[in-house]
């Protein structure tokens, strides 16, 4: 029995114990001061919550850092001394290992993760970092939590948390921006609100569906729909005159960017 305890019950650890909900074997308890949020997971999940930090987490525990990435320096600070040994992994953007380490008076069982919202229904995508020295029974521990959420993928790198904050961390947003953009296109040729909502989902289930299926190259999948002299080549010219795919390289990069700036303003003394 794995007993986790999610430190911040907002919006991403929401989404991970939707998923963690569904596996077996776990025992879920979550600190929150919001007591509407509270009485929100406990209702929906069956979850034991708190408003405050219990007294002491003992080595066969895990701690979810869940908190935003500037609450996090006073959250360690009040854990540091309860913590005898329990498995940390932390969800924070930005915020590297040493500087948990430093803000845990020295604790090195800590993995960072970077999952993603779709979480909530099982088809989360997530990041994960260990340092050398947390072991396989750990590793495992924090694989096993975001399995029950979706896939996962190691990184050989802390730097690699930065990149996949970049691409699926925060990626769920961009797809969202792009489906808004379809929904309001929609809208401007005439469609009530809920036909163009069904429309622009339906076309992007499908599309990824397809692509899923079929196993083709993206590029293959989009060629199959463009005909020549056809209605799909203008549409495209138009995005590549407003230079689209570079527009989604640039979003990415400042992504990636900020990942970075947060964690060196954050981690200074
Ligand atoms: N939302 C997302 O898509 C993703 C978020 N993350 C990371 O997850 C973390 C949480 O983000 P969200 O869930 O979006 O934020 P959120 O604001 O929804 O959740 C944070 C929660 O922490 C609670 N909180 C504040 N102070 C606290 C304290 N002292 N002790 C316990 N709980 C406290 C707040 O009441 C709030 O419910 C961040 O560090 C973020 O970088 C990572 C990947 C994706
Ligand atoms: O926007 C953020 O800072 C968080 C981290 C990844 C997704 N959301």
């Amino acid at each position: 029995m794995m007993h986790i305890t999610f430190i911040g019950g907002g919006n991403m650890a929401t989404a991970i114990i939707a998923g963690l909900t569904k596996a077996r074997g776990c025992q879920i308890s979550v600190v929150e001061p919001n007591a509407d949020k509270r009485a929100q997971l406990a209702q929906q999940f069956g979850v034991t919550t708190q408003e405050q930090l219990p007294v002491y987490f003992g080595s066969g525990q895990i701690v979810v850092l869940a908190v935003k990435p500037q609450q996090l320096r006073e959250v360690c600070g009040g854990l540091a001394s309860r913590l005898d040994g329990a498995l940390v992994l932390s969800i924070a953007a930005g915020v590297g290992v040493s500087a948990l380490s430093r803000w845990l008076d020295g604790h090195e069982r800590i993995v960072r993760i970077m999952p993603n919202t779709p979480a909530m229904i099982g088809k989360g995508v997530a990041g994960l970092y260990a340092p050398r020295g947390v072991d396989e029974q750990d590793r495992d521990a924090a694989q096993r939590i975001m399995a029950a959420a979706g896939s996962t993928v190691w990184l050989d790198e802390e730097s690699g948390i930065d990149d996949i904050t970049a691409i699926s961390g925060s990626g769920p947003a961009y797809v969202f921006y792009f489906i808004e953009g379809l929904i309001d296109a929609a809208r401007q040729m005439g469609f009530d609100d809920a036909t163009a909502r069904e429309l622009a989902l339906g076309t992007f289930e499908g599309a990824v569906a397809l692509a899923r299926h079929s196993g083709e190259d993206i590029a293959t999948l989009r060629a199959n729909v463009t005909s020549k002299g056809g209605t799909t080549e203008q549409a495209i010219a138009s995005f590549d005159a407003s230079e689209l795919k570079s527009a989604i390289l640039r979003g990415a990069r400042a992504c990636r960017a900020r990942s970075v700036e947060l964690g060196v303003q954050l981690s200074q003394d």
